[in-house]
Order: C-alpha cells, then sequence, then structure tokens
C-alpha cells in the first residue's frame, strides 16, 4: 500500500487555497482559481481569527467523538464558546481524536462558512490547551463530488486533517452502494482532497444504502483513503473490511493500521475490537468519554469479563442516544453536565417528559463515567 498522505501541507491559512495543496492532492480537473472563486463566493475568511497551521496528526487506534455543534438558545447562532469548551472537556477525559460535522455536530443545519468556524474553533481551543496533536475529522458529506471536494478543502482550511464522507445519497435509486459511481465517488473525492478521507457507512442517512465489504476494501487500495466508519452495526462486515485491508498492507502493525475501522456506535465497541477493529467513533462518548475509553482499555488488556460488564452499560446508554438522537444526546448533555442547549431548528426542543426520560436513560452511564 502507498504511504498515506496524512499531512496537510505546510502554509498558513488564507481564502485562497495553498497551490501546495493542489499539487499534493494530485487534483487535475479544478484549478486554483476555480475554487477560490467558489471559496470567494462562499466562504468568509474574516470569520476565523487566526492562522491555522498544518502539522501531521496520525490516525491511530483509539476513541474518536463526533463532538457537537452548540447554539446560542435564543438566536440558534453558533456559540464558539461552548464548542471550544465541550472539545477541551472531551480532550481532556483522554479521547483520541474529534469529529466535527459528524452526525451529531448537525452539519446539515450549517453553512460552508459556518462549518469553517466550528472547525476552526475546535482546533484553537485544542492547540491552546496543549493538545495541538489531536487529529480533528470533518464530515465532508454532500451530494455532488464538486461540493463535497469543496468542503474537503475547506475542512482542510479550517484545520481539519482528515474528511469523513458519506456516499451521496439523494439519487440513490440510480446507482447501488457498491456500485462503480459509488467507486468513482469516492476516487475523485480522495484524488482532489488535500486531506485522507474516511469511509462514512451509515445506511439510516443515505436512503438505506449500505456498502460492502468489497467495495470498502476495494476503496482502501486508494492511498488518499485511510479508513472507514460503520454505524452499520455489522460486525460480521467489520471483520472482512479489517481482514481485507490487513492484507493491503506490507507489515501490518495493528498499534498503527495503514487503514483504520472504526465502529460507528458505541453500543458494539468490543465487539468491533473482537473482530479486530481499531476503536469507535460514536456519539455516545459526547455523554461518556471515560467510560467509551475504558471499556476498550480493559478489552485491550485482555480484562474480557470487566469490559464486558462495562459495555453493557455503555450499550444501554447508547441505546437512550440512539432513540433521542441528537436533541437526546443535547438534553443529556444539559441535564448531566450542565450545558448542551438545543438543535437548530427544525430538529424540536425536547418536553420536560422527554428530558427527564433523556436524563434517566442516560444515569447508570453518567454513574460509571463519574465513578471513572
Ligand atoms: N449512532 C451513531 C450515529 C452516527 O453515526 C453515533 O454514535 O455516532
Amino acid at each position: 500500500m502507498a504511504p498515506h498522505n496524512d499531512s496537510s501541507p505546510a502554509g498558513n491559512f488564507t481564502n485562497g487555497f495553498n497551490r501546495m495543496a493542489l499539487q499534493s492532492s494530485g487534483s487535475s480537473s479544478l484549478t486554483v482559481e476555480d475554487l477560490t472563486a467558489e471559496l470567494g463566493s462562499s466562504y468568509d475568511s474574516s470569520t476565523l481569527d487566526a492562522p491555522v497551521s498544518h502539522v501531521k496528526r496520525p490516525l491511530v487506534p483509539g476513541v474518536y467523538v463526533p463532538t457537537m455543534c452548540f447554539f446560542d438558545k435564543e438566536t440558534e447562532d453558533v456559540d464558539t464558546v461552548t464548542i471550544a469548551h465541550h472539545a477541551v472537556r472531551l480532550a481532556r477525559a483522554g479521547i483520541t481524536g474529534l469529529a466535527t460535522q459528524g452526525s451529531n455536530g448537525e452539519a446539515v443545519h450549517l453553512t460552508h462558512s459556518e462549518r469553517q468556524v466550528v472547525t476552526a474553533t475546535t482546533r484553537k481551543a485544542l492547540n491552546e490547551a496543549g493538545f495541538s496533536q489531536m487529529p480533528i475529522i470533518v464530515g465532508c458529506g454532500a451530494q455532488s463530488t464538486r461540493e463535497t471536494v469543496l468542503l474537503c478543502r475547506q475542512a482542510w482550511q479550517a484545520g481539519g486533517d482528515y474528511a469523513l464522507v458519506l456516499p451521496p445519497s439523494y439519487y440513490a435509486p440510480l446507482f447501488a452502494p457498491s456500485s462503480q459511481t459509488i467507486l468513482e465517488f469516492f476516487h475523485a473525492v480522495a484524488d482532489a482532497s488535500p486531506i485522507p478521507i474516511i469511509i462514512y457507512n451509515y445506511p439510516g442517512a443515505v436512503n438505506g444504502m449500505d456498502m460492502s465489504s468489497d467495495i470498502i476494501v476495494q476503496l482502501a487500495q486508494h492511498p488518499n483513503i485511510v479508513g472507514v466508519k460503520l454505524t452499520c452495526g455489522n460486525t460480521g462486515k467489520l471483520n472482512r473490511v479489517v481482514a481485507g485491508t490487513r492484507k493491503l498492507s506490507k507489515e501490518y502493525d495493528p498499534k498503527n493500521p495503514d487503514f483504520l475501522v472504526l465502529a460507528g456506535s458505541a453500543d458494539f465497541s468490543i465487539q468491533a475490537l473482537a473482530a479486530g477493529g481499531h476503536g469507535i467513533l460514536a456519539g455516545l462518548a459526547n455523554i461518556a468519554p471515560k467510560a467509551c475509553i475504558k471499556t476498550i482499555e480493559l478489552w485491550n488488556q485482555g480484562k474480557h469479563t470487566e469490559a464486558q460488564e462495562m459495555q453493557e452499560v455503555v450499550s444501554q446508554g447508547d441505546w437512550t442516544a440512539i432513540q433521542g438522537g441528537v436533541v437526546g444526546v443535547k438534553a443529556g448533555l444539559e441535564e448531566w453536565a450542565g450545558y448542551g442547549g438545543y438543535c437548530r431548528s427544525p430538529l424540536p426542543r425536547p418536553t420536560p417528559e422527554q428530558s427527564k426520560n433523556w436524563k434517566n436513560g442516560f444515569k447508570d452511564l453518567i454513574m460509571l463515567e463519574k465513578s471513572l
């Protein structure tokens, strides 16, 4: 397997694209001028107050958290103070990395420039708190190849290290989830993106499209595709992807694999590890990062009975998160951590009864979290 492009091109943040980025990404269909023009119309660099420096931040096994986007309760404006606070709180809990604009980050509610602000705020907060080596994955899924590439470039500009990419889904009936169309889409994005791509397989979010292990392994052969988040919950598939991608490496190192295979929900953390997976990228870690980390540590230390017991608490808590979705996770944070607020409209604000139920649903998990 060719070495991964896990280092973003050096250079300071500017509103125009860095030519090195384009050269290193091998982009052939989009010029610097095209992209600068596109950015000029969709992105206001004055919203960022500091240059973003680009350094190598490797993607290693562990617990990654799709962090939340917080909003002012009255105006629904992006609340950068709480975004920064939450990122640092998670980092101090010992997580491996963060993902902005995942499902829990309400990417679909954000404009391009707001996405930039969220990622840059997160990068800045981590750097200032001493976590400058912690990678940030940025959700970059969009419906066209062109917009997906643009989001990847904007993610890089804002300080993102990796791009999490869903397959386009609006026209899903016109192609199968493991078709040539999907293959070509991911190849085109990976060719043009200045940051490496992580495939996001989340059938529930993409018109039911569920990519097969065969196509994921095929895509893993691209030097700029470096991992997958499997929210499908299919541990048989996860096992096949680990086995198939391991064979692509000259020397497989489970502590530093060439292709990272992550469970997309915390309720199958140890099941994923038993299948050879490398960790999780899971929303529940917003609520209970230490419990998610400890469950994985126990398993990796060979303490399988203790890990299984902890997994049961995590899985029960995740059931509340899965049922309440991002509304429920925010309500849980508000109830147990004193911040969280509400999702952007049109997502509903929870009723007092819902908040009470979700608070109770997370109770055992929070007790565990507080004991760690
Ligand atoms: N249940 C998932 C939702 C998106 O992938 C998670 O935990 O993040």
